[in-house]
């Protein structure tokens, strides 16, 4: 069996180190480089508690990325870093997994009002394929350039593709709120979101400018059928990793829970990391440490509405697990190869 060689750009990151930790165990590759520059020189087993090869290796200077020779590259970095990398490792010949926000928009004239900076290269958005397997497996297969999805809107996605394919929740007035551990802003904000300023303490952020609403808006578009405009609300909580959502939809009719809930049933029914339960058993707790999410929707008859809930791990589920998933579908390979099911 060929054993892939893969090379991880942004490896001291939160999503990068969780990558590490995820591919130095699986089957099918080999870390052949790890590129950070705060770690430059040093070995990854001082940082990380690996066994085997992968700890031999020193990081490299994120200048020499560029030149990385690996058959799969992992960009674990900011999107304006990834939008500028991406091109040059393509053109090299590497199949590449972008983890950022680089690639994830169809349209070049949504990144400067949502993501603060012109395109570098728009020719490439028609050919990044979405790495959300239970949504878009077919379009993944033999993919050379995979935008890993947002952790919000992976969260947000799984829950309403199924509930709104149905019919039997309103297309329009989607309103959700997500809550997120710290780890999701990542190492980078560490000082703003020290100890301090965050244990205690819940709070909204970025409301109405959160930069996965055009990605929400597109997924459940692409893979549900239209939609209207998603009000989406980020808020910050003090536990360290895991995101819980929230959707509130309006009933078309009257259809009952035990309909809404066949729906999430049997849409993901025979998928390996997505499970449907009842709502109130959904919570981050069950997923930490995996690349699960959980599922479940109630019914408000009273208000007329459905809330469907979603609960994964942002740096699992939402980056670095479904960053594997989505190469093990791009290469052929079992998607659950390299994925712990059970979690810590
Ligand atoms: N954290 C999360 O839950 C999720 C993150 N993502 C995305 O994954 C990517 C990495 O996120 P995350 O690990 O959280 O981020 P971190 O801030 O923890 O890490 C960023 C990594 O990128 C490298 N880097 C390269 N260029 C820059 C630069 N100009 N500024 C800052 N860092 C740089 C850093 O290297 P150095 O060693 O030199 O500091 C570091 O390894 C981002 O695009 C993020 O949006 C996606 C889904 C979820
Ligand atoms: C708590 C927190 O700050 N979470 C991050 C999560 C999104 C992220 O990681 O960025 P991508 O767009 O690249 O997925 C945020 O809201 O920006």
């Amino acid at each position: 069996m060929h054993v892939h060689s893969a090379a991880i750009v942004g490896a001291s990151g939160y999503a990068g180190l969780e990558l590490t930790r995820l591919l130095a165990r699986h089957p099918r590759v080999r870390i052949t480089a790890l590129y950070s520059d705060r770690w430059s020189g040093e070995k990854a087993s001082a940082r990380l508690p690996l066994d085997g090869p992968a700890g031999e290796l020193a990081y490299l200077s994120l200048a020499e990325a560029e030149g990385a020779g690996a058959e799969i590259v992992f960009l674990a970095t900011p999107a304006e870093v990834s939008a500028a990398l991406a091109p040059k490792l393509l053109a090299k010949g590497a199949r590449v997994v972008d983890l950022s926000g680089a690639f994830r928009l169809a349209d070049a004239r949504a990144y400067p009002p949502w993501y603060g900076f012109e395109h570098p290269a728009p020719a490439l958005l028609a050919e990044a394929r979405y790495g959300l397997p239970e949504l878009a497996r077919e379009a993944l297969h033999g993919a050379t350039l995979v935008t890993n999805p947002g952790c919000y809107a992976t969260a947000i996605a799984l829950a309403l593709a199924p509930l709104l394919r149905s019919g039997l929740v309103r297309a329009d007035g989607v309103a959700v709120t997500g809550m997120s551990g710290v780890s999701g802003a990542g190492r980078k904000a560490a000082e703003d979101y020290s100890f301090v300023e965050v244990s205690e303490d819940v709070r909204a952020y970025r409301l109405g400018k959160h930069q996965h609403v055009p990605e929400i808006e597109q997924t459940v578009a692409r893979y549900a059928g239209a939609c209207g405009p998603i009000s989406f609300t980020p808020v910050l909580v003090p536990i360290r990793r895991g995101i819980l959502a929230t959707a509130t939809l309006r009933l078309d009719g009257k259809a009952s829970a035990a309909d809404l809930a066949a729906a999430l049933q049997a849409a993901y029914a025979s998928e390996p990391f997505v499970r449907a339960l009842p709502a109130d058993r959904v919570m981050v707790k069950d997923v930490v440490h995996t690349n699960r999410c959980h599922v479940g929707v109630a019914v408000d008859a009273r208000a007329g509405a459905a809330v469907a809930v979603s609960a994964i791990d942002n740096l699992v589920k939402g980056a670095a697990g479904q960053a594997v998933q989505a190469m093990n579908a791009a290469m052929g390979w079992p998607e659950t190869a390299g994925l712990d099911l059970l979690g810590g």
